[in-house]
């Protein structure tokens, strides 16, 4: 468990990094503002002091027992007034961790977990993958499945509390989270790295071959650190990304000297659908991976069919597919009325290569999609096809979604009779989207988003009225039907949220 790290931040030891100070109350969801915002509550439940305790030295190991997990998948320990963050911990455990870097303006420290002293009831898993506690793509291995869940549900909580600006009676109670059928060999999509060699720079300024001592380390970041991890396998991938990883490590290994540069690898899962009349089950998928990021990968969700660029946006776990797009179809219409019209046009807002267009299509008559990325449109247009949607019932435009309301035809459109899907990246919405959304008024939203912080504080700004072009207050147009979690990625702190909202 002990970690060997030189001692690579001394000049910045007790400083705020640069990213710190830029996140701090920004409201941009990053995993520095998550943090400390989680610091800070924590502080606030202690004793307050009339001035920060000082700061531990550097590297000084410290005796801790975990109280909580933070947003951010870390264990969190109080001593003394100051916070101490260890990873690929659990509440109870009682540990000792080395520090490595310290915020002495807010109190916390940056630790490396160096052993369990005792271990904590929750710790029950034995991690299936070698790399744990070293690796940063996973956080919660020792945690038992149940554990996890639950942990996300607060997580999720927690972000309306801290993001949405909203009072406590605007937020219905958060939902169960959704459990994920596969909880390993779940992700169809792994993007491992490697850097070039120290002297890489250099050979090109001067016009000459990259020389590379050695093949490097193909993987992914080591928690804490700048540097990479070698990884030979990953078992939170698919059988067919696991068996593609293998592959591109032993392909790169031979081809080294063809690289100016260190690379990002694309390993994707594709799938073959072969019908099968005469047996038992109606068709047999074959699976491979496809390395190429121009390459057409294809999906199947239930029954539909998404081809897709390799290298571009596709949801990374199918086995929750099914589960969350039945989700929506039960949730996006609300209850019927008979007061009211029924809703019939679908706005489907970054909807890259057509997913919830296609898979809600059988609600509406009528939708349009948007998406910045032209392969993507082009993509959506053709997994319409073959889906057999109506030709004249869909549109997308490759455009900001900014530009998604002045090219709305609003007789066809009516906002009484539509519905939003949002699925934006990370960062959320911005205000201008916000602005005009809240004007076109449609009558229900359904918000997904693999932040949920970006999303509690875009919801807060739906719900709570946010600022008109002026800057002024302006009344809130929506309230929250329900808000949960599908746990979209297993054994890390990931979770994707949904959110279904209502016009007043
Ligand atoms: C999380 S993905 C969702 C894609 C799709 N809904 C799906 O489930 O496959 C976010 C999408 O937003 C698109 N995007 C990012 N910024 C955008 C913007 N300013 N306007 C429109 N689309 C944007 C990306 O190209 C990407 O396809």
């Amino acid at each position: 468990m002990a970690q060997k790290r030189p001692f690579n931040h001394g000049g910045k030891h007790f400083k705020k990094s640069k990213k710190q100070k830029k996140s701090s109350g920004a409201g941009d969801g990053s995993n520095e503002e998550v943090l400390l915002l989680d610091v800070q509550r924590v502080l606030r439940d202690v004793k307050i002091r009339d001035s920060a305790p000082p700061a531990p030295e550097p590297f000084a190991e410290v005796d801790l027992t975990i109280s909580e997990l933070s947003s951010t998948g870390d264990g969190l320990a109080i001593e003394d007034g100051q916070v101490y963050v260890v990873p690929f911990t659990a509440p109870g455990d009682t540990v000792l961790a080395k520090v490595y870097k310290a915020y002495q303006e807010d109190s916390y420290s940056l630790t490396d977990l160096v052993k369990i002293t005792s271990a904590s009831q929750h710790r029950t898993e034995t991690p299936k993958c070698p790399y744990f506690s070293r690796c940063s793509g996973c956080q919660f291995q020792h945690l038992p499945y149940a554990y996890q869940l639950a942990h996300k549900r607060r997580v999720v909580e927690k972000a309306y509390e801290n993001f949405s600006n909203l009072p406590a009676s605007a937020v219905p109670e958060v939902g169960d989270t959704i459990a994920s059928p596969l909880q390993y060999g779940y992700r169809t999509k792994l993007t491992p790295h490697f850097d070039g060699p120290p002297s890489g720079r250099r050979d090109r300024r001067s016009g000459q071959k990259v020389t590379w001592p050695e093949v490097p380390p193909i993987g992914y970041m080591q928690k804490g650190t700048r540097k990479t991890l070698d990884i030979e396998d990953c078992p939170i991938g698919t059988d067919a990304v696991r068996e593609g990883l293998k592959k591109e490590r032993v392909r790169v290994a031979e081809h080294i000297d063809e690289y100016q540069r260190g690379a990002t690898l694309l390993l994707r899962e594709s799938t073959t659908r072969e019908t099968k009349t005469d047996e038992e089950k109606s068709y047999v998928d074959e699976k491979t991976c496809i390395t190429d990021h121009n390459a057409t990968s294809t999906e199947y969700v239930d029954d539909f069919r998404f081809d897709n660029p390799a290298g571009s946006f596709f949801q990374n776990n199918n086995s929750i597919l099914p589960v969350v797009t039945q989700y929506v179809r039960d949730n996006i219409l609300g209850p019927t009325s008979n007061d009211q019209p029924p809703i019939t046009n679908l706005i489907d807002a970054y909807c890259g290569s057509g997913f919830f267009t296609v898979t809600l299509s059988s609600l509406f008559n009528k939708c349009i999609g948007i998406d910045i990325s032209p392969q993507s449109i082009t993509y959506a247009s053709a997994n319409a096809k073959l889906n057999n949607l109506a030709p004249d019932s869909t549109q997308f435009i490759a455009a900001d979604a900014n530009q998604l309301f002045d090219s709305l035809d609003k007789t066809r459109f009516i906002p009484a009779q539509t519905a939003v899907v949002l699925d934006p990246s990370r960062k959320g919405c911005d205000d201008n989207f916000l602005r005009q959304l809240m004007d076109f008024g449609a009558e229900r939203l359904c918000y997904v988003s693999c932040n949920v912080h970006t999303q509690a504080r875009d919801i807060g700004k739906l719900v709570g009225g946010g600022e008109d072009e002026e800057g002024l207050p302006r009344k809130g147009m929506y309230e929250i039907e329900s808000v949960r979690g599908f746990d979209f990625f297993p054994q890390t702190s990931h979770v994707e949220s949904v959110a279904i909202l209502k016009k007043r």
